[in-house]
């Protein structure tokens, strides 16, 4: 049964905390079991790589079938509709012409003491994609990944992407044949993560793992993060609707049900101000099952993870989505760009009654790679940045050293750490030490 909860009643912040801690509870059981696979792939290589996917997706792998073939590849495209590949083509360039915009720009200055600073940014040498598969086909996942890391101008890109029963998608290849990327394995959950982390016989290890997965994905990241980077925890996805009772309640009800479907682990919550509206929507919500190819997932997420809950006014709701911090966030209220102005906590924000949710996991242009389990308190949707590094540049001439260096020796000297303050004095000749 859906949670329903309204703010008006007495025990109301005692169970919306219950809510949120339960969803963490859940998340702890799938780290034990992730990290030991991560040892066991670390440990045994391709051989625990092979033994997972056998017993996880049903397919024997050996080290000649683990990579997708060049003709795979490339007979992928044939077994694709006009349409489809069309669809595919619009939201690549869609999404590409969002990220280059967010390509950032060297800045080299010299200062006023004549010291010259720079900050120059670098793509890592080599970034692992990974692309959902278990439950349903992604697509729309490849080019999330790809099209930044391409503008980005990652060097190597390797896509894991699991094959269950030997199953690999076709469209699923055509996206990665349009981006580019040669390298793919049909491997995934923990055991890609863990083979592109740590290398095995088939696979050289990657400096960065970016992408969508379920649970055990996610948690796998967490767990490899500091071997590699990570973009951030992109596990089951997430809604949030806030919506007045000017909404159509089966609008709305879709909205929700379009991430429930994803997985039954999936979470969708609907905050209104109006009573009546929250019970048309749980109807509507009923009713749309009744038609939807994958009501059982949709429904058993709706009942175990969803949650409607009722405010006396649509200002109260605004830090409840603040401590949610949902992936998604629809606002579907008058005037939706005051309130999102009030929330730094969430993913990506749909603004208006025209806004689904699914227009940005296909094709807006915003990357559908989105923080989950509260993590849009403190991490970002997949970018171009994911895919790159900062450097800074220093270069001190005998004068500007002279003129910055006495207050670097003094705080040497204030932290006892006598060779730093030397080492700058030491080309100033004004701490001569003996042998100095
Ligand atoms: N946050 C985002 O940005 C975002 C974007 C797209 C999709 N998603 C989410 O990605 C997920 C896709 O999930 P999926 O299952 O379809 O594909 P998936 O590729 O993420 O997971 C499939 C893999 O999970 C592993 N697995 C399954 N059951 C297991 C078990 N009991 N123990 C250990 N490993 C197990 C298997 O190795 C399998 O290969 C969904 O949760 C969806 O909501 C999130
Ligand atoms: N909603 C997902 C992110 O949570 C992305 C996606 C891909 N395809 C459909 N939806
Ligand atoms: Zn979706």
């Amino acid at each position: 049964m859906v949670t329903l909860l309204s703010n008006t009643d007495s025990d109301f912040t005692a169970r919306f905390e219950d809510f949120i801690t339960a969803r963490r509870d859940d998340d702890q059981d799938v780290s034990d079991v992730v990290r030991a696979i991560l040892t066991d792939v670390r440990t045994r290589g391709d051989v625990a790589v092979f033994e997972y996917t056998s017993r996880f997706d049903k397919l024997d792998l050996t080290p000649e079938t683990i990579r997708v073939s060049p003709e795979e590849l490339a007979n992928a495209k044939s077994h694709c509709a006009p349409d489809v590949l069309q669809a595919l083509k619009t939201a690549a360039e869609r999404i590409d012409s969002f990220h280059r915009r967010h390509l950032p720009e060297d800045d080299n200055y010299t200062d006023d003491a004549g010291v010259s600073l720079g900050a120059r940014w670098t793509p890592v040498a080599a970034a692992g994609i990974y692309v959902p598969g278990g439950k349903a086909v992604y697509p729309s996942s490849v080019l999330m990944n790809a099209m930044p890391a391409k503008c980005a101008g990652v060097e190597r890109i390797v896509m894991v992407v699991p094959a269950p029963n030997g199953d690999l998608n076709p469209l699923v290849l055509a996206a990665a044949e349009l981006a580019g990327i040669t390298e793919i394995y049909k491997i995934g959950g923990a055991q890609a993560i863990g083979a592109l982390a740590y290398g095995t016989e088939s696979i050289s290890p990657v400096d960065v793992i970016t992408g969508p997965g379920n649970a055990f994905v996610a948690a796998a990241k967490r767990e490899v993060f500091g071997t590699v980077g990570i973009d951030m925890i992109a596990g089951p996805s997430e809604i949030l609707v806030v919506a007045d009772g000017q909404n159509n309640p089966r609008w709305i009800a879709m909205d929700l049900l379009s991430q429930a479907e994803h997985d039954e682990v999936a979470q969708a919550i609907l905050i209104t101000d109006d009573a009546d509206f929250a019970r048309a929507t749980c109807d509507a919500v009923e009713d749309h099952l009744k038609t939807l190819p994958r009501a059982d997932i949709a429904r058993k997420s709706w009942n175990d993870h969803g949650a409607v809950i009722v405010v006396e006014t649509l200002d109260q709701a605004i830090p409840l989505v603040n401590r949610l911090a949902p992936e998604h966030l629809e606002l579907a209220i008058d005037a939706p760009r005051d309130m999102a102005a009030k929330i730094p906590n969430a993913g990506s924000i749909f603004l208006g009654r025209y806004t689904p949710e699914a227009i940005g996991d296909y094709v807006a242009g915003p990357n559908h790679v989105l923080p989950t389990a509260r993590s849009a308190r403190f991490s970002s949707g997949l970018n171009v940045l994911n895919f790159m590094k900062r450097n800074t540049l220093i270069e001190c001439t005998r004068e500007s050293l002279a003129q910055i260096g006495p207050a670097a020796m003094t705080l040497a000297e204030e932290e006892g750490l006598q060779a730093h303050g030397r080492s700058i004095g030491i080309r100033l000749n004004n701490a001569p030490t003996e042998g100095d």
